[in-house]
């Protein structure tokens, strides 16, 4: 997306091959088949070179990582960063840093922010944010609008990234609600994953209606319990997020539950590496909410069918056999 503005994006990528396919024939066979990628894209497997490309720009204004690695990529890119970094001065101009991930850590329970504060502490000219919201990578790729929402606690951060991004297709609306669009990004995989099962199971429409808006209703809870703001979950990183990942055949968590409906094996699904987030985190949220005393019934039935030797059915059977309640 900032390419197709701008001239000096340019994407660090851990595979030189890769790079060399962005640099020489705007491509990425492996993530992003068949689509052309914009001229003006580069692309470097020189982590210190890509960094300087950030400090040393024309514009100290202008100052802006994003960070499109998985959950289980975070923290090692972001220490890899802090030994990079050279020692500013605390006048330096801002460095804004913003993740794409949506999780939350299997073993330590943390969220993508906590995990940055530790690995990169004490930089008061370093600005960060998490760039969330229904966003299929590959659409965005193919020049399709999108709508995003930034999370950062300093106003500096949203506004940085509206500033990179406009003139793209990609529009972008601020929030300083870290904490609710970092849960509504990791909870609606998992809700995904229950709608997949569901359509797997061909349970019809109204079964998916059922599990997007209950489920929205868990993340919500989960989500106040930890300090997020009610209302962001009707916005773009929540609802948005959900009804995008919960229905689009794009969806890799989606994929996963569709797979399971279908019959196959979750050792199996995951065998080709495929990053479906909301597998990873799904124990992490029960965990979460468990520790809050909050009722997360899809969460749980999503932990028993993934891990627990449940049948999709029987998981289906359970959640319509709860007790009746106030809605
Ligand atoms: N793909 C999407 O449509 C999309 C959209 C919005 C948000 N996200 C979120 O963004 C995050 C990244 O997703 P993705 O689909 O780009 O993942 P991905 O698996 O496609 O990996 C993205 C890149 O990260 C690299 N990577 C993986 N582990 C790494 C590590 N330890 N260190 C450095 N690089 C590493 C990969 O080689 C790849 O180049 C996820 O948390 C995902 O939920 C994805
Ligand atoms: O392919 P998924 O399921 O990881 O979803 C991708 C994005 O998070 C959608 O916003």
């Amino acid at each position: 997306a900032l390419a197709s503005a701008r001239s000096d994006a340019l994407i660090w990528a851990r595979d030189p091959e890769q790079a060399r396919a962005i640099n020489q024939q705007h491509l990425n066979p492996r993530y992003l088949p068949g689509i052309d990628l914009p001229p003006a894209l580069r692309a470097t497997s020189d982590f210190d070179a890509a960094l300087a490309h950030v400090l040393d720009g024309p514009d100290p204004a202008d100052r802006l990582i994003v960070l499109g690695v998985p959950m289980a990529g975070l923290a090692d890119v972001c220490r890899r960063i802090a030994q990079a970094l050279p020692a500013l001065g605390p006048d330096a101009a801002p460095v804004h840093l913003l993740w794409t991930c949506k999780g939350i850590s299997p073993d330590t329970h943390e969220w993508p922010h906590q995990i940055v504060a530790q690995a990169l502490p004490d930089r008061p000219w370093l600005r960060t944010g998490v760039l969330s919201g229904p966003s299929f990578a590959r659409e965005v790729a193919q020049g399709l609008p999108v709508a995003l929402t930034v999370a950062g606690r300093d106003p500096d951060t949203t506004r940085a990234a509206q500033a990179a991004f406009h003139g793209t297709r990609a529009r972008i609306y601020g929030t300083r609600d870290v904490m609710g669009v970092e849960v509504g990004g990791a909870l609606k995989n998992v809700m995904a994953i229950a709608c997949g099962i569901s359509d797997g199971l061909r349970l019809g429409t109204n079964a998916r209606a059922a599990l997007i808006t209950r489920g929205l209703a868990e993340i919500q809870r989960l989500g106040v319990a930890l300090g997020g703001q009610a209302d962001t979950f009707i916005g773009l990183a929540g609802l948005g997020d959900l009804v995008l990942t919960a229905t689009g055949e794009l969806s890799r968590n989606r994929q996963v539950g569709v797979a399971i409906g279908q019959g196959r094996t979750l050792e199996d699904i995951l065998a080709g590496g495929m990053t479906a987030e909301g597998v990873r985190c799904a124990r992490a949220a029960q965990a979460l909410g468990r520790r809050h005393g909050l009722d997360l019934p899809i969460t749980d039935a999503v932990c028993g069918v993934l891990f627990d030797g449940v049948a999709p059915t029987q998981a289906v059977a359970a959640l319509l056999a709860r007790d009746p309640r106030d809605e």
